[in-house]
């Protein structure tokens, strides 16, 4: 008989470990931390759902500055403030009895804002409702009655519409079935031709407008739609440029905004003519997709560019962003405006997440193949260990990195020490995510839903097969109520024209000589149309050479090939690091840089994994920046071996008790 103690959820047996060698592993990992030990956010969320600091409206400048002009009063989308008072007094008496793990679970973790009519669709997607919510206790509750799990079965693939013929309990796997149904869950909402389609027609027609209203100007679309990264309900983001470069004055949104409503094009317009990026928002009436139209800035179209590329180098970076960007929109924690994280944040967080993950760095795990360990990772890192209040996130020279904030010169102080920071890839000055105020409500959802998936496969893993069938695991921390879909993943069967645009635009401009004053040249006309189909496969419109690369700085580089200790799966890169040395900074570890104490572990150099320094002898652009990421491996691989050992035993004592 199997000895009874924790089972691991992965691929090899445990190792056992000393106390005090896994409480020195735990150490050299601190480098995440500003506390050791985890902290149960469940026992705390009834009464930090009403912490005045989730409630803060942010005090950037954007915010400040921002006055809503109404173009049609009754049909405009008041942003409203959120009622958090309110909500969060009931919610604490409506549970104080209730047993504080229920929260997220219940979906009541997140903080509900009074919704605008423009967010109907969105409501439908959001399933906060509790009837909803009894139906997964009832499935996830050991000892009731079989004929309420008859009933939960049922309801099961209404829960979980991914699930809809696709039932993984008899994976004896428990990391598998989570990879499985993250898998099902991507196919499940990805685009159908349909979709892709009228998306294409929806932003043919804007450009024809916008060149019907301004003869000068034309439309690019970047953001989600031109990164291949949008959820079903995702908006449009699109940015007017014209030859003028005027087009960013509020007279010009007006008129736009105006043409827009008289021609029956837009509907709940909304013109934001005074914020940091002055903005269109409407919903357009032939597809009622929502569209945000920006003026006169090519930055989108660039990172648009950049996160393809991540995309390609990356693998589980798209089925990890569209899992989280789910997860943060079913708790109302995906939208700016509100303190959320922006999809541009999340995407940056996942991608450095993939980059810097050890087992990722030394091949041990093929991302594709262990999207659920990822997944639970992730939320490991960004929801309990992860030192906000330090550290930063760098993609300097296109390397994910982290950067102690204090060698962020540029970062301006915040009130609260809680704040995620994030360097724009294009301009290390900006950090993308400093609107995200309500960085305290994210760390708290991501925390509780690591203990949630971890208890869920902790209790799968446990209970027979029979007790399996029809449940799900990530249908605990996801929900989609939207209109049923058909796991049509069409992306292949038709062009997603947004993407074409911005490759023939960093084409174009690749091509030619630019010149700063006729911006014209990097225009994309109607006529381009052309360009885009002139007689071939729009297919081959992807095969384009890449854009020069971005000089590089002067600073010696050596590459090291780190040796491969176990090769796991052939499909893969080799590790290629690159190592830029600096001539004058002594290299550091990284628990010094983050302000922890050293623990006089003595680190070989040869198992350095990664360092950069910049040469920060210049300009601000230039400014300090060095970080190193030293670990042992063998401590790195200890670590994440018995992280599943910690969980099962946190799980037992849990259940004991
Ligand atoms: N703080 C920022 N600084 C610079 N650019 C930003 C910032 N926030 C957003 N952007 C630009 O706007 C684009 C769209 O941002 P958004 O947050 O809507 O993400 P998205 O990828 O379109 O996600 P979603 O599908 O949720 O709309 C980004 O790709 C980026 O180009």
């Amino acid at each position: 008989m199997r000895k009874k103690g924790p089972r691991r959820v992965g691929k090899k047996p445990f190792k056992r470990m000393r106390k005090s060698s896994f409480n020195k592993i735990q150490k050299k990992f601190d480098v995440f931390h500003e506390e050791i030990d985890h902290f149960n956010n469940y026992e705390s969320l009834t009464l930090d759902i009403s912490d005045p600091e989730i409630v803060t409206i942010s005090d950037d400048e954007s915010s400040e500055d921002e006055q809503t002009f109404k173009v049609d009063v009754d049909k405009i989308n008041h942003k409203n403030i959120p009622e958090v008072v309110h909500h969060t007094e009931d919610k604490i008496n409506k549970n104080d009895s209730e047993t504080t793990e229920d929260h997220l679970e219940l979906n009541n973790d997140f903080i509900a804002f009074s919704e605008s009519d423009s967010e109907e669709d969105e409501k439908k997607e959001i399933d906060d409702g509790d009837d909803d919510n009894k139906a997964i206790l009832s499935v996830t509750t050991e000892q009731l009655p079989s004929n309420i799990n008859i009933r939960a079965k049922k309801t099961t693939n209404d829960e979980f519409p991914w699930l809809l013929n696709h039932d993984h309990s008899t994976q004896r796997d428990i990391s598998k079935w989570i990879t499985l149904e993250m898998k099902d869950f991507i196919s499940y909402i990805s685009p159908s031709r349909q979709e892709i389609e009228t998306r294409n027609k929806t932003i043919q027609k804007l450009r024809k407008v916008v060149r019907r209203v301004w003869p000068d100007s034309t439309l690019h679309v970047f953001g989600s739609y031109a990164t291949d990264l949008y959820l079903p309900g995702s908006d449009i983001d699109c940015v007017i440029t014209s030859k003028t470069g005027n087009k960013e004055h509020r007279s010009y949104l007006y008129e736009l905004a105006r043409y827009l409503k008289s021609n029956g094009i837009g509907k709940q317009i909304e013109v934001i003519a005074k914020a940091r990026v002055p903005i269109i928002k409407f919903v357009d009436v032939g597809s009622d997709l929502h569209i945000d139209v920006s003026f006169e800035r090519l930055n989108g179209i660039e990172i648009a560019k950049i996160i393809r590329t991540w995309l390609d180098d990356t693998p589980g970076l798209r089925e990890l962003v569209l899992v989280i960007k789910q997860f943060l929109k079913s708790r109302r924690l995906n939208e700016v405006h509100t303190g959320g994280l922006g999809g541009l944040s999340i995407v940056c967080l996942v991608y450095s997440f993939l980059h810097l993950h050890p087992r990722l760095r030394t091949e041990d795990i093929d991302a594709r193949d262990n999207l659920g360990v990822l997944l639970m990772d992730f939320f490991e890192l960004y929801g309990k260990n992860f030192s906000y209040e330090k550290v930063a996130l760098s993609f300097q020279d296109d390397i994910p990195t982290y950067l102690p904030k204090s060698h962020w010169r540029a970062l301006p102080p915040s009130r609260s020490s809680l704040t995620l920071a994030i360097q724009d890839p294009l301009d290390i000055s900006n950090n993308i995510s400093r609107s995200s105020y309500n960085v305290t409500g994210i760390k708290k959802a991501f925390s509780g839903a690591f203990n949630i998936i971890s208890n869920k496969c902790y209790e799968l893993n446990q209970a027979t097969f029979k007790d399996r069938v029809g449940k799900s695991i990530l249908g605990n921390i996801i929900k989609y109520k939207g209109d049923t879909r058909h796991f049509k993943d069409e992306r292949e069967l038709v062009q997603n024209r947004a993407i074409v645009e911005n490759e023939v635009y960093h084409l174009k401009r690749s091509r030619s000589v630019i010149d700063l004053d006729n911006r014209e040249d990097m225009f994309l006309n109607p006529s381009d149309d052309e360009l885009l189909t002139g007689g071939q496969d729009e297919r081959d419109m992807y095969r384009v050479s890449e854009p020069p690369r971005k000089k590089q700085k002067k600073i010696s580089t050596e590459t090291i090939t780190i040796p491969k200790k176990k090769k796991i799966k052939k499909k893969k890169r080799p590790v290629n690091v690159t190592k830029l040395i600096s001539k004058r900074a002594p290299s550091k570890k990284i628990d010094e840089l983050m302000g922890i104490e050293d623990d006089n572990d003595d680190i070989n150099d040869n198992d350095t994994i990664m360092l950069k320094e910049n040469d920060n002898s210049a300009d601000d652009t230039k400014e300090s920046t060095l970080q190193t990421m030293r670990v042992d491996a063998q401590t790195r691989r200890d670590y994440w071996l018995s992280k599943g050992q910690t969980l099962a035993s946190v799980s037992i004592s849990k259940k004991n008790t």
